[in-house]
């Protein structure tokens, strides 16, 4: 299997201060992480790396085996599909739905032109479909809900045809069903061989899509573990990494976790 992410001894500094420090990770094709940690450890700055929008300060990076520093970052990012709240703040708020997802095919955020090719116009409606944003199609981006914009997020992340997608807290903000039917759908998605090696970045063990692999815990910029989920997510480490006494149970294909009682 191939390299998809590789990060050696990768620190990033700002303000004299090391926002993720000597981290060591390594992802391979078809994997699919999530990243947990508590405020302000360090997930989207890994993200961002991973993204090739930040580069560390010390150590390397390679992503889709392009080693960053020494590839054209405009080659590579079109082939890394973004779903994040700081994008969704980029999109045109007046353009329709379909049309938000389809410049992704052409690298914009931008509608420019009023005809696109029409089998890039079918693959953002089955993209849509598939997210359930049939019916929103000529809605415009800004007026839909928080849940209706993640999932047209998604889609339009995927209309690059990424080899790698990332996704920063997918579920924030969601109610109980949207975050339930946004799970499922990610779900779906991290089930399917040929969909992209996936990141993705949250709060809650919750949230977590059926057919995800592995976990990277990190707190204050430290990675605190990162291997398969079946061994690597247990009560102790996810305890040390949000700094409180927790016990997280596999019920099925999903996780829970709570805080034990005070005494
Ligand atoms: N440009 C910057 N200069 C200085 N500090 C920064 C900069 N960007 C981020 N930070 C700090 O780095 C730390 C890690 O930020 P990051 O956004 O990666 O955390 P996070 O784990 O994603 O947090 P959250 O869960 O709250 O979104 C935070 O303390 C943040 O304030």
């Amino acid at each position: 299997m191939s390299d998809v992410l590789e990060l050696v001894d990768v620190s990033v500094v700002r303000g004299g201060r090391a926002l993720v420090e000597d981290v060591s990770w390594s992802v391979k094709e078809g994997e699919r992480w999530v990243i947990l940690g508590p405020n302000g450890a360090g997930k989207t700055t890994l993200l961002n790396v991973a993204s090739s929008y930040l580069f560390p300060s010390s150590g390397t990076v390679s992503v889709l085996s392009e080693k960053l520093g020494a590839v054209d970052v405009f080659e590579l990012r079109p082939r890394i599909g973004i779903s994040s709240s700081a994008l969704t703040d980029k999109l045109p708020r007046s353009q329709t739905v379909l049309q938000t997802v389809l410049t992704a095919a052409y690298g914009m955020t931008a509608g420019w032109q009023e005809s696109y090719d029409t089998i890039d116009e079918d693959r953002a409606r089955a993209f849509l479909d598939r997210l359930g944003m049939s019916e929103y199609l000529d809605r415009k981006f800004g007026t839909l809900s928080e849940g209706e914009r993640k999932r047209a997020q998604i889609a339009r992340a995927m209309m690059a045809d990424p080899e790698l997608l990332l996704l920063d807290e997918p579920a924030a903000g969601l109610d109980l069903g949207g975050r339930e039917d946004l799970v499922r759908r990610l779900g779906r998605l991290a089930r399917d061989p040929y969909a992209p090696s996936m990141l993705m970045v949250t709060h809650h063990v919750e949230e977590i899509p059926p057919g995800f692999t592995h976990v990277l815990m990190i707190r204050q910029g430290k990675v605190l573990t990162a291997g398969p989920l079946e061994t690597e997510m247990t009560s102790s480490n996810l305890s040390r990494c949000f700094g409180l006494p927790l016990v997280v149970e596999q019920r099925g294909d999903r996780w829970t976790a709570s805080g034990l009682p005070l005494s």
